[in-house]
């Protein structure tokens, strides 16, 4: 069958002096609390996954031009991905949507007929800002977390991948165009979106510009998201399977030819094991590419020649050895999988962000070494790897902190469209995907609705004020500690417990007897409702 011309518009950026009206439509849009309706919801999120279906051939199209993306991971990690994020808000939305009812223990007996609950509502207008290494993916995931939660949203895609941003401009026109609109371009394009008010930002990128959009959010105290980068360390103790770790790692430096947030940066690993490591990688990488890095279809190129320049950068000024790979070719902005074996923390290939196909091993003489060194180079990373036994990794996941971590591979934390994805301190500000796609847009709020009729039972708030009333609540609210001063568990014996559990916790018997009065007019009540009593 032959196979069909695939058309993609020439990158446009959107005119400057049309942002403020687009901002401003798809705000007012919010004002009219159509977005909403659940119904309107679902519609926009069923449209969203038939237009990918009926773009993917313009997808692949984009994406290979972009970024030299094989097939197979356009569809896996792009078209895919975002078809199973639509169906997975399609099918839980409502679930999503419903109150939360808030009961013990967070809310008291006596505090029990005010009806505290979480009412979902939708954060409003809410701008999202995207990366180029999964040009589409990053983009409509966040917006189907933003659909979902009920927002109305102006998309802005990479500049970097613009064969891609038109087609996301072809999506959405399959849309509501009130409710969502879509700006191209870059620096001035994206200064001229934070000059608007919003509701909140989601912003995906590096860290650099990560500051300079929180930054500008804070004039205005907008919320933001960032998911951002880092400086990913992996550690390998001699206790691993090397084989198994050097080609898990080798996959995640592989994949998109480790243009990937989430990919290690270096390799921290026993001195014992470092000979071993080396020559499994070698051995996956023969495995991975049987003709050869630059011959396989399955290998990403880099986005463009700046990035290509900055990696070659980082190989020109290392000082250390490649042990794997090397080669790379300027024209076809190819660069092969390539390791680096280093001795120093401030080796360029250790102290920058890799984001590409290259790596650093750095030898160490134990854990506790790797585990200083890592914490020296980034504290807060946006993911850690850990090769080890079950002690050892512990002991990783206790003493470093990470946005999110695997044991025993490289990034399967993030390999999951249905768990919470995110950074930790300078490696991104909150989550999102599956539930926290929902959250990440939504206004949790605590609503509570007292009766008329529990007006006397109110009185302890009213001035004049009562000492006795307050005595009172105190004995019905207030839980007796099982601890002294020093903070010691105080153990009372029986005694102590049997009061507990019939004293309702109460440390009187006044107090029990005050609680099991109300127990029973709470339950009187309730089954009153239901029509039992
Ligand atoms: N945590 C995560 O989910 C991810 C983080 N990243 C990080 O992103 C970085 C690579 O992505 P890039 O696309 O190069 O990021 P980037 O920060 O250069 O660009 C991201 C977005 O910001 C806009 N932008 C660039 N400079 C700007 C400025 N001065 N003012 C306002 N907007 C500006 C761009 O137009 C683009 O839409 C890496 O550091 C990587 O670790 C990338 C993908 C995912
Ligand atoms: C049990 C049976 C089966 C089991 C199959 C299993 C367990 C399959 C497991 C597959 C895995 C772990 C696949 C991993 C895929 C990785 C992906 C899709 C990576 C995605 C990466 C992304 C999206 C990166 C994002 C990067 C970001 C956000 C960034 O840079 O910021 C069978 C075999 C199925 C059947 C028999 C029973």
């Amino acid at each position: 069958m032959a196979a069909t011309k695939v058309t993609i518009p020439e990158y446009r950026e959107t005119a400057l002096d049309a942002i403020p009206a687009i901002c401003q439509k798809v705000r007012d849009t919010f004002q009219t609390h159509k977005t909403k309706d659940a119904e309107f919801r679902l519609v926009q999120l069923r449209k969203l996954y038939w237009a990918l279906v009926d773009l993917t051939p313009q997808i692949k199209e984009a994406l290979r031009k972009d970024l030299g993306k094989s097939e197979y991971e356009t569809v896996f990690t792009e078209i895919d991905w975002l078809k199973n994020d639509c169906m997975f808000q399609i099918r839980h939305l409502k679930n999503f949507m419903k109150d939360e009812k808030l009961g013990s223990p967070h809310v008291p007996l006596t505090y029990s007929f005010m009806n505290y609950r979480i009412k979902k509502d939708p954060i409003g207008a809410v701008l999202i800002i995207s990366a180029y290494n999964y040009p589409l993916h990053l983009l409509l995931s966040p917006f189907v977390g933003a659909i979902a939660a009920g927002c109305t949203a102006v998309l802005k895609p990479t500049e970097m991948a613009p064969h891609t941003a038109m087609v996301a401009v072809e999506i959405l026109k399959r849309l509501d165009p009130d409710a969502y609109a879509i700006v191209n371009g870059a620096i001035p394009e994206t200064t001229a979106l934070l000059d608007q008010k919003w509701d909140k930002i989601l912003y995906t990128g590096s860290a650099t510009v990560g500051a300079i959009i929180a930054k500008k959010a804070a004039e205005t105290l907008t919320p933001v998201c960032l998911e951002l980068g880092g400086r990913n360390p992996a550690f390998v103790t001699k206790n691993a399977n090397i084989a198994l770790a050097a080609r898990r790692l080798l996959w995640g430096k592989a994949h998109n030819a480790g243009q990937v947030c989430m990919s290690h940066n270096y390799i921290l690993v026993e001195r014992e094991v470092v000979d071993s490591l080396i020559a499994h990688l070698n051995e996956s990488f023969r495995e991975f590419f049987p003709n050869g890095a630059k011959a396989s279809p399955d290998l990403s190129r880099v986005v463009n020649a700046r990035h290509f320049a900055r990696l070659k950068k980082m190989l020109d000024n290392t000082k250390g050895k490649i042990v794997m790979g090397g080669q790379m070719d300027e024209k076809e902005l190819f660069i092969e999988p390539t390791a680096v074996l280093v001795d120093s923390m401030d080796d360029s290939m250790v102290q920058e962000e890799s984001f590409g196909p290259i790596f650093s091993i750095f030898p160490v003489d134990n854990l506790d070494q790797a585990l200083g060194i890592a914490n020296k180079v980034h504290r807060t990373p946006l993911t850690l790897f850990s090769f080890g036994t079950k002690d050892e990794n512990n002991k990783v996941l206790n003493e470093m902190l990470s946005g999110g971590a695997t044991i025993n591979d490289s990034f399967t934390h993030g390999s999951l469209g249905t768990v919470p994805f995110g950074g930790v301190g300078d490696s991104g500000w909150g989550s999102y995907r599956g539930k926290a796609s929902f959250d990440c847009f939504t206004h949790h709020r605590t609503v509570a609705e007292t009766p008329a009729w529990m007006e006397a039972l109110l009185r302890v708030r009213y001035m004049p004020y009562d000492w006795a009333k307050l005595r009172q609540m105190a004995r019905l609210s207030e839980t007796a500690p099982n601890f002294d001063r020093e903070g010691r568990i105080v153990r009372k014996g029986l005694g102590y417990w049997l009061g507990v559990i019939f004293g309702l916790g109460s440390g009187s018997a006044k107090g029990a007897l005050l609680r099991w009065a109300l127990v029973v007019a709470v339950g009187y009540a309730v089954a009153a409702r239901r029509g039992m009593a």
